[in-house]
């Protein structure tokens, strides 16, 4: 069954994810648990979808199955016309980029070698060119060339998360998947991340598929909603219309205060998408 669609435009192109009948099911005989059952979505190409949830509605899972990482147990996950089970590992990189909520980058590794991480063990370029390549990328999310060789320890948490940018996006995939982009950020710094986030949208014609908790992160980043709740996609839509739906979840995650404060700015049409 296909959830309320609150909003739709006909689609340019084929969706660069979709999802049918997904069942995720973990543990076998009397303990197997369905954390998907018959779950649908699409994104289609340019959009930034937040996907939001309660605790354990299987939004990572959710991810881990766009990423390839997991099997569907029931149904498709395609990515880019093909199954994302069946992305290889340098497939994969040059498909989908993951940004992970704490950056995950290689302690033992500099800024530079983090970066160009996935184009090196490609190994089809020689060692200048992906440097060059990383360089390029370092730049583009914000930092300076003087960052490059730095390690991961002595960065700030926005530095964290710029160079996990720069390197998810090293083989310019054309989705991005990211796993609470704010989460440890101070405001300012969650501000400029969003901001950034933006511009490289814009720039690259990125389509974002992103989890998060934090509502200012939704209302800034997010062209549509999907909720997951009852292990499928309850309802999807633009942010304004999803807080409206009549849904428990909905109701306390939107229109508890926490909600109402960061809506309060798009009563002046500041939500993604509105200008
Ligand atoms: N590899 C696994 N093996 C067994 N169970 C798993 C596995 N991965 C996830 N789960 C279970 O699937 C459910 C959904 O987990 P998931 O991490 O996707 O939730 P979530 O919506 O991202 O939650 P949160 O918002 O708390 O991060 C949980 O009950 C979790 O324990």
């Amino acid at each position: 069954m296909t959830s309320p669609v609150l909003s739709s435009s006909a689609p340019a192109q084929a969706p660069v994810v979709r999802v049918e009948g997904l069942w995720s099911v973990f543990g076998k005989g009397e303990n197997a648990f369905a954390v998907h059952q018959d779950l649908e979505l699409e994104v289609e190409r340019g959009e930034m979808l937040s996907i939001v949830g309660g605790s354990g509605t299987g939004k990572t899972v959710l991810l881990r199955q766009m990423l390839g990482l997991l099997q569907p147990s029931k149904g498709r996950v395609e990515v880019l016309g093909r199954p994302a089970a069946e992305m290889g590992r340098e497939g994969a990189a040059s498909r989908v980029g993951m940004l992970f909520q704490h950056g995950a980058l290689f302690s033992a590794f500099n800024v530079l070698d983090n970066i160009a991480f996935a184009l090196h063990e490609q190994g089809s370029l020689p060692a200048d060119l992906v440097r060059d390549a990383a360089m390029v990328k370092l730049q583009m999310v914000g930092l300076k060339p003087e960052h490059a060789v730095r390690m991961p320890a002595d960065l700030s948490g926005g530095m964290i998360k710029r160079v996990a940018l720069a390197r998810a996006l090293i083989m310019d995939p054309p989705l991005l998947l990211l796993d609470e982009p704010t989460a440890g950020l101070d405001p300012t710094s969650a501000d400029e991340f969003c901001a950034l986030l933006r511009e490289l949208h814009a720039a690259l014609g990125l389509t974002l598929v992103m989890v998060t908790h934090d509502l200012d992160t939704l209302f800034a980043l997010s062209s549509r909603v999907a909720v997951l709740a009852e292990k499928k996609v309850l309802v999807t839509g633009a942010p304004r219309e999803v807080a409206a739906y009549d849904h428990p979840f909905v109701e306390t995650f939107f229109r508890g205060e926490r909600g109402r404060r960061a809506m309060a700015p798009l009563s002046s049409g500041q939500a993604a998408g509105e200008t």
